[in-house]
């Protein structure tokens, strides 16, 4: 099987092109791709499929107007909703292939149509849709509690402020949450103002662990800290261990742009695939 490696603003994926869907992803699979030591590595796995071969009622009912869906799984092997960094990827890895020209096209992803722009090269920019702001929640990491907005951008999140640099924050283990209050897992994000609409975020993705960024938490983080300032529209910068991207705010949406980077292509043993460790 073809493979692609890519990543934004390293947030890294397995790509797997199946335009036809045929190929039967189960978890356990995904988790052994991700595996950075027995497998490829990344932080997740993005399936390349034509939207009516999808084998998903929901994505196939987007057939007519995104032809490519995004079939985004976590590096546990579990499904999410979005990823921010991965449509982005995704739309680079279409171009780069020569299954779509640059311009302007949808998505489809569990959480519905995505907008990209793109052109031959360099950033892409997508239409995050518009974060929904769901209350207070509250996280605890190494012994301290934090409270933070709950945010979903079709997944969920939780956009903890801080007052320190979120560099001196240990993210070695999944910060605690109420179940009940996060019935699916959340993503949760420890944000701080470094400047004017200007953030630094470190995450903990629900399926992933720690990754140095994270798209649609870099949307929920924006959005969060532009609600505590009363609802600041425009553009934010976002800075993440693995590099900057720009969120602007309004117009009822929000967008993401950043870098979307195609890094190396191989073949996976159908061997490995079948029985890893035997090949
Ligand atoms: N890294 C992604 C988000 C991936 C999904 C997330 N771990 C979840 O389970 O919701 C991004 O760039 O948005």
């Amino acid at each position: 099987m073809r493979f692609v490696k890519g990543h934004g603003t390293e947030n890294d994926f397995v790509i797997l092109p199946d335009p036809g869907g045929v190929l039967d992803l189960a978890p356990g699979t995904v988790a052994r791709l991700c595996d950075r030591r027995a497998g490829i590595g990344a932080d997740g796995v993005l399936r390349v499929v034509r939207t009516k071969a999808a084998g998903d009622p929901a994505a196939e009912a987007m057939a007519g107007e995104a032809e490519w869906f995004m079939d985004y799984r976590n590096a546990d092997g579990g499904i999410a909703e979005m990823c921010g960094n991965g449509v982005r990827v995704f739309a680079r890895y279409l171009v780069d292939a020569g299954l779509a020209a640059p311009g302007e096209w949808d998505v489809a992803t569990r959480a519905g149509l995505r907008r990209v722009t793109l052109g031959p090269s360099g950033d892409v920019s997508v239409d995050m849709g518009p974060p929904e702001h769901l209350g207070t929640g509250r996280a605890s990491l190494a012994g301290r509690s934090y409270t933070g907005e709950r945010v979903s951008m079709g997944n969920p999140h939780l956009a903890c402020p801080v007052e320190r640099p979120v560099a001196e924050l240990d993210l070695t283990r999944a910060p605690g949450f109420d179940p009940a209050v996060f019935p699916d897992g959340v993503n949760v994000e420890f944000y701080r103002a470094v400047g004017e609409r200007h953030l630094e975020m470190r995450v903990y993705e629900r399926g992933s662990g720690e990754t140095r960024s994270c798209g649609t938490g870099t949307v929920a983080v924006a959005a969060a800290a532009a609600g505590e300032r009363g609802g600041a529209e425009g553009e934010w910068t976002v800075d993440v261990p693995g590099g900057r991207v720009v969120v602007t705010l309004g117009g009822g949406t929000s967008h993401l742009r950043g870098p979307a980077v195609l890094v190396a292509e191989g073949e996976i043993r159908s061997g490995w695939l079948a029985a890893p460790g035997a090949s």
